[in-house]
């Protein structure tokens, strides 16, 4: 197949700065190529991981840029979960979809931002408190924040647009079902062409937490007729 030119390909990335509401501006710092073992099997992948400085929130967000692909590279936009991503909990759906996410966009080229903003971005201590109001109250996900004193969902994706912007890339396809990430993302400036649905992990487990999203904060999850 004809590779078509793409953001990503290192000739044409412009250096650039961009704002995310802080003081200074958000620019690539390092980039580093770190070999991945698929985990479907196959072939070591080899995505250039990039670090950056200037972001408002001082978190070390990375980007793993996997290259080639389209004009319009596909992007996904992941908050970090230490228990779904790295212990692989069944109460969320976040381990799959990165694994997921890994495979796609190194197929595809693209970009998987990955943004330190445990449990929607409350950290990972009040994420487990939520998780024992949910457990103890049987209050969903989204009630639990609120008796934390939280909101929904505290994160913010300025500095996700600002990553995208210091890669040289302000159009993308977005791998993900969150309506939030979408319309932020938007507001900050990027063309958000096209939202990818991510794959449906659904187990006894995450059900009631997978329903919570599609119910209160609009996720469009296709959750099987009677899978509830
Ligand atoms: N506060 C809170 N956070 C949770 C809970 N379960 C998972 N999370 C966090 O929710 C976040 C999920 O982020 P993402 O994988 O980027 O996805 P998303 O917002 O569900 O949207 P998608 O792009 O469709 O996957 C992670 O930061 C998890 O740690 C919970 O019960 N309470």
């Amino acid at each position: 197949m004809e590779h078509m030119p793409s953001p990503l390909d290192g000739d044409q990335r412009p250096p650039a700065a961009a704002e995310d509401g802080g003081d200074s501006p958000v620019v690539v710092r390092r980039r580093v190529t770190i070999p991945l073992l698929s985990k479907a099997g196959g072939a070591t992948l080899n995505p250039e991981v990039v670090t950056f400085s200037g972001s408002s929130d001082g978190q070390e967000h990375i980007a793993l840029v996997f290259g080639g692909g389209t004009e319009v590279p596909l992007v996904r936009v992941h908050s970090e979960c230490l228990t779904g991503d790295v212990f692989g909990s069944a109460r969320c759906d976040c381990g799959p979809q990165l694994d997921e996410a890994i495979e796609t966009v190194s197929r595809q080229g693209g970009v998987i931002l990955y943004l330190r903003q445990e449990g929607r971005g409350i950290g990972l201590y009040n994420k487990l408190d939520a998780y024992f109001l949910q457990d103890e109250l049987g209050v969903d996900t989204f009630e639990a924040n609120r008796r934390l004193n939280f909101s929904d969902d505290e994160r913010d994706y300025r500095v996700a647009a600002a990553m995208l912007r210091a890669l040289g890339i302000d159009r993308i396809r977005i791998l993900s079902n969150n309506p939030d990430k979408v319309e932020q993302l938007t507001g900050c400036g990027i063309d958000v062409a096209e939202a990818v649905p991510t794959g449906v992990f659904v187990n006894d487990a995450n059900r009631k937490y997978l329903m919570a999203k599609v119910t209160t904060a609009g996720h469009q999850v296709e959750l099987m007729e009677g899978a509830l």
